[in-house]
């Protein structure tokens, strides 16, 4: 397989350092309107691989989208080496790539080359730029004959891998994988797993599967929209794992976020 070391075209303050970017969450609250979905949540990221775990509905997908600037905290802050992520926008789109669980609801435009360069020109590249960018992000991933393929044609991990270099070809300092490799076939989930395991970018990966990011430097568990445990993954996997066991041999449901 090519190697896929995509540097991050990285303009924020960690720029030409060779240091990860300092993810900083300070007190972020959401309320979304109702009762609160995120409550308090404070860290400092400066690994490049961080695992997050939490049960369904605790507020996972939500820390995604607030980490994206998708999404502005009820209180609090999101900055990615001192830049706010919310009230940038521009800045936002440069630095954080996301890919959400379900392609479909990502994929907006019919043909696959349409689809990866459609960021790149968001981005502010001119046409011929991003056609050429495309181009080279397909390369690499020896995809080149998808180029003009009709995105509702492939399969969910072809689309998955869509998702994946359309991100990728935008360079980002920080990519945000959400459930990447639900409803993936083995092979699918091993080859993408090894494709984000290559790249250079801070990687902030949410899973219902220990497994996949067992080897990541740190893991954050999100119970009820507060961090239950935030540490070394070996550590915080065990007390997740126990804890997980524990509550599926009961069959009260009621504890479950929502
Ligand atoms: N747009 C919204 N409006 C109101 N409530 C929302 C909205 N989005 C999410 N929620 C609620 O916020 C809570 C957390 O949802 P979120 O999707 O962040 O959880 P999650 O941990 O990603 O869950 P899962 O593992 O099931 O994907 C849930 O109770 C959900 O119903």
């Amino acid at each position: 397989m090519k190697t896929i070391q995509l540097a991050p075209r990285i303009t924020t303050g960690s720029a030409g350092t060779g240091k990860p970017p300092a993810l900083v969450l300070r007190g972020v609250s959401v309320r979304l309107g109702g009762p609160a979905i995120l409550h308090d949540i404070s860290f400092d990221i400066r690994e490049r691989r961080i695992g997050i775990v939490g049960r369904n509905g605790s507020g996972k997908t939500t820390l995604a989208r607030v980490i994206a600037g998708l999404l502005a905290p009820d209180g609090g802050t999101a900055e990615i080496d001192g830049t706010d992520m919310a009230k940038d926008r521009k800045a936002a789109l440069r630095t954080v790539g996301i890919l959400f669980q379900n392609p479909d609801h990502q994929i907006i435009f019919p043909t696959v080359e349409e689809e990866i360069s459609f960021g790149l020109v968001q981005m502010g590249r001119k046409r011929d730029a991003a056609a050429q960018e495309t181009r080279e992000i397909l390369q690499r991933f020896g995809k080149s004959h998808w180029a003009g393929a009709a995105n509702h044609a492939l399969s969910q991990g072809q689309k998955q891998l869509v998702c994946l270099m359309a991100v990728l070809a935008m360079r980002p300092a920080v990519i945000v994988l959400d459930e990447p490799y639900s409803g993936l076939d083995i092979p699918t989930r091993l080859q993408l797993m090894r494709f984000v395991d290559e790249v250079e970018a801070s990687v902030i990966q949410i899973t219902h599967d220990p497994d996949s990011v067992r080897h990541f430097e740190r893991v954050i568990w999100v119970d009820r929209g507060r961090i239950r445990e935030d540490g070394e993954a070996a550590g915080v996997l065990a007390e997740f794992e126990g804890q997980m066991r524990n509550w599926g041999e009961q069959d009260d449901l009621s504890d479950l976020s929502g």
